[in-house]
């Protein structure tokens, strides 16, 4: 695919970004005050509108112009749909859908592609903070991380708690999964991309325990990371207020896109 020749650094930075949702639309936003221009936004197919500004497209064939960056707000299907086209394509890839890493043939083609177009895919920390802490932890041994997601029944909808749950009659607190972060992150690719976010920082998704969590008594998204090792221990707990168009989603998802722009454009090169 041949893209209009630019002058990135002269024009100002580029994005396309996937998705139309809350975080996508957090991120829409905040990108006049970094000076960043969206060329494209990317839908599902069926939603095309190729005259509106920035063109709809769901094709990256049909970018108007190679731009610096595709962010992936869409979620699982959509990083896997269009990760790997971008990536061969030389372009990186920012993504949220943490937990579609757990998914092994997602992953490859992931790696793949990044070192077939010389790209990169850069994870945000979204809802999630201590992963520094985690990633320098992991240097040396650790025996334990576990994480436990605790949310408003309402923050569970659209997930498989809905389907064994009858979320609007719980009293007390239920806890709906219990398992690996990989098997977490595959059942619940809305819910527990913060499980593949503590897998990834530490000791990876097969050794992370995870807990999810339906709570009445609660009103915010509480993530709790505890972790044992050769370098001590560490508890690190967050309560994120749900994004008003989706409580499902922490702000802090959406607000971790933006801070991970900035500081891109940090950089040289960007
Ligand atoms: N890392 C983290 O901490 C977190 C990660 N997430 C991830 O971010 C994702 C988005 O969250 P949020 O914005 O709240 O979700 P929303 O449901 O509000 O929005 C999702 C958006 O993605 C679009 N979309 C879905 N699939 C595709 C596709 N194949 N192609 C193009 N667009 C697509 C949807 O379009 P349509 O309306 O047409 O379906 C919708 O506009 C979540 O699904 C989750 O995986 C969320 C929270 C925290
Ligand atoms: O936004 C949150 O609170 C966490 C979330 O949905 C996820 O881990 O996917």
């Amino acid at each position: 695919m041949g893209f209009p020749a630019r002058l990135p650094h002269l024009m100002g930075v580029t994005v396309a970004i996937i998705g139309h949702g809350a975080i996508a639309q957090y991120v829409r936003a905040k990108l006049p005050a970094l000076n960043i221009a969206e060329i494209a936004e990317i839908v599902r197919p069926g939603k095309e509108a190729p005259v509106a500004t920035p063109p709809r497209i769901s094709e990256l064939n049909d970018l108007p112009s190679r731009p610096d960056l595709v962010i992936d707000c869409g979620g699982h299907q959509a990083l896997a749909l269009h990760g790997p086209v971008a990536l061969a394509l030389g372009i990186d890839v920012m993504t949220v859908s943490l937990g579609a890493l757990a998914d092994r043939k997602i992953e490859q083609s992931l790696r793949d592609a990044a070192t077939k177009g010389g790209a990169r895919l850069r994870l945000v920390n979204g809802a999630i903070g201590g992963l520094d802490a985690l990633r320098s932890a992991q240097v040396g041994e650790i025996s334990q991380v576990s994480y436990t997601g605790r949310k408003p029944p309402k923050g569970w909808r659209g997930s498989a708690a809905e389907a064994a749950f009858d979320l609007d009659a719980i009293t007390a607190p239920v806890t709906h999964f219990s398992g690996t972060a990989r098997d977490a992150a595959l059942a619940y690719p809305k819910n527990a991309n913060v499980a593949a976010a503590v897998a990834l920082a530490g000791i990876g998704f097969d050794d992370t325990q995870v807990r999810l969590i339906a709570d009445p008594g609660v009103t915010e998204n509480i993530h709790e990371i505890a972790v044992n090792g050769a370098f001590g221990a560490f508890h690190f707990q967050i309560a994120g207020k749900g994004l008003p168009d989706n409580p499902r989603s922490s702000a802090l998802a959406a607000m971790s896109i933006v801070a991970a722009l900035a500081e891109m454009q940090k950089q040289i090169g960007f």
